[in-house]
């Protein structure tokens, strides 16, 4: 079996991987694994940009304020204080690594306006291709001295002595590779594709999510699913987000009809925080008053120039903007919850760290306000990177035990996973469908409280992983009995305060390997 040493292994080649390894390598020596080619991320998506109190009238405590109102005050108060606090530092640094963000004519950076942001502070590069150019930009920094092994997924994570100690992949033909670390990371990403309509790359799969979670690290929040109003979809098709810096611009959500669907339903209207205004346009479709929803850009100058990404999404589509309407509807885009970690990216099993949209800090609440997730990506590969150096895990014994893996059980379609969690455990929930999807989901011959070590196909062991973060969010889904954020239970649609600081914590009795 190939088998490769290593201070710290990272999983996934994101926003999170890719910062976290450009911090540690100049005193670690350090391997990334990625499931598809390193492009294949929402961070490579992402679009609007990374926040900042970076306008000299702006203030952290405002962007700290602003993001705990998006999050239904669900959120950890410290660490959203800090992620506010560091944004503009955050920033300053990647400007002095050499990152270009937009600016004007006359030099100064360009601020946008997104959703639950009350002031213009989103940085952006390239217009709406941010996430290529700050992926992109670090990629090149860390290349010479970081060893990217790209098709490879990771399938197991290793745990000796109640220590990760590094973790198995199957490589591009289906060949096990081991990775032995002192440290491992998770910057897996989120879970968007385990429904559909999704804004997520089709490689963000919530696999970290289940690894974590079968080797007995503990999650939390997982019911906070975050649904993004704007999908560019036409015929049933998802092409892509359209970034809310389009509504920051000025666009506004329309029926067929012309007839706005925001205004009077929040003091923001359109720029309102994205739970909200998905909410609305779920009820619009559902109720008639939205047969088709449109973003109508007929008042926004230079589109094209703004907005590159979104302008190539529309000619893919085959939707003329000279016509100033886009199709738009909701779709699954950000997982709030996630693997639990403290302020150094620690999870609950020692020696491995999670960073990113893959790890739960608190940041976020119930609903992540616009651009904190670029932020948060940077932010905590710095606060993880500073406890790795420091801090030496044991050796590393090599483990040998190859038994007690089942083949696992045939798991359920990508598209049935899909389906069934957007109708049952979407925008709108109860308590029926919430039954509904945990009970299908534990229809599948698995006991998702009892720890298991599973050997499969790469797609097979991909589907269990979907399959677990669908149980893992529709149970928890199921245990909160108040609507909060990305979370709405129509049987109990008010927010109820006992809730308000109250996780759902998940953990599975905790796996030996010899
Ligand atoms: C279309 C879109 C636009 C967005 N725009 C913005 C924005 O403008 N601003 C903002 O703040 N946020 C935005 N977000 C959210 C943000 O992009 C993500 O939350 C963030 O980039 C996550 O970074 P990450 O590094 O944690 O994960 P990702 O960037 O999703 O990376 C996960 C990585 O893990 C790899 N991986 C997964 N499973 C395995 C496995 N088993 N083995 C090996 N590798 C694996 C994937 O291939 C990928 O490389 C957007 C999201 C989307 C989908
Ligand atoms: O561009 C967008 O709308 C997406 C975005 O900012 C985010 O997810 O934070």
């Amino acid at each position: 079996m190939k088998t490769y040493h290593a201070d710290i292994v990272i999983v996934g080649s994101g926003l999170a991987a890719l910062y976290t390894a450009a911090k540690l390598m100049n005193k670690k020596r350090v391997i990334i694994l990625t499931k598809k080619k390193w492009q294949a991320s929402n961070s490579y998506l992402a679009q609007g940009g990374i926040a900042a109190a970076y306008a000299p009238d702006d203030d952290w405590h405002q962007q700290m304020e602003d993001a705990l109102r998006a999050g239904r005050y669900h959120n950890n108060v410290d660490e959203t204080a800090f992620l506010a606090r560091e944004s503009k530092r955050q920033v300053d640094a990647l400007i002095r690594m050499g990152m270009q963000f937009d600016r004007d004519q006359k030099g100064q950076i360009l601020l946008a306006r997104e959703g639950g942001h009350s002031a213009a502070r989103v940085l952006h590069a390239h217009g709406d291709a941010t996430g290529r150019e700050l992926t992109g930009f670090v990629k090149k920094y860390v290349e010479r001295q970081v060893i990217i092994h790209e098709h490879t997924q990771a399938t197991e994570l290793l745990v000796q002595n109640g220590h990760c100690v590094g973790v198995r992949a199957s490589d591009q033909s289906e060949e096990p590779v081991v990775y032995y670390a002192r440290n491992t990371v998770l910057a897996t990403g989120g879970c968007g594709q385990i429904y559909a309509p999704t804004s997520a790359d089709p490689a963000v799969t919530g696999d970290g999510l289940a690894l974590a979670y079968w080797a007995g690290a503990a999650l939390k929040d997982m019911e906070f699913v975050q649904f993004h109003p704007t999908l560019l979809i036409k015929n049933h098709r998802a092409y892509g987000l359209v970034s809310e810096a389009v509504r920051g611009e000025g666009a506004k959500l329309i029926n067929q009809d012309g007839k706005r669907l925001l205004e009077g339903k929040h003091p923001l209207e359109d720029l309102a925080p994205r739970d909200v205004v998905s909410r609305v346009l779920f009820k619009a479709q559902k109720t008639g008053e939205a047969e088709q929803i449109y973003l109508d850009i007929s008042m926004l100058d230079h589109f094209a120039e703004h907005f590159p990404t979104i302008t190539q999404l529309c000619r893919q589509a085959g939707v003329d903007l000279a016509k100033g309407r886009i199709p738009v509807s909701p779709g699954a885009h950000f997982l709030m919850g996630g693997i639990e970690t403290d302020h150094e990216g620690k999870t609950t099993l020692p020696g491995l760290y999670a960073i990113g949209e893959c790890a739960c800090t608190g940041v976020h609440g119930a609903n992540r306000i616009a651009s904190h997730s670029l932020l948060e990506a940077v932010t905590y590969a710095g606060t993880a990177a500073a406890s790795m150096n420091t801090h030496t895990e044991q050796p590393i014994e090599k483990i040998t035990d190859e038994s007690g893996f089942r083949n696992v059980p045939p798991p359920p379609s990508k598209k049935e996973i899909q389906k069934t969690m957007f109708e049952y455990v979407g925008i709108w929930r109860t308590q029926q469908s919430l039954t509904t999807a945990v009970d299908w989901c534990l229809s599948w011959g698995i006991d998702f409280n009892r720890a298991e070590r599973f050997d499969g196909t790469k797609d097979e062991l991909e589907r269990l992983n979907m399959l677990t973060t669908a149980w893992l969010i529709a149970s928890s889904a199921l245990e909160r009995t108040e609507s909060r954020g990305g979370h709405t239970r129509i049987d109990y649609p008010e927010e109820i305060e006992q809730w308000r600081t109250k996780s759902i914590i998940r953990e599975v009795t905790k796996i030996e390997q010899n």
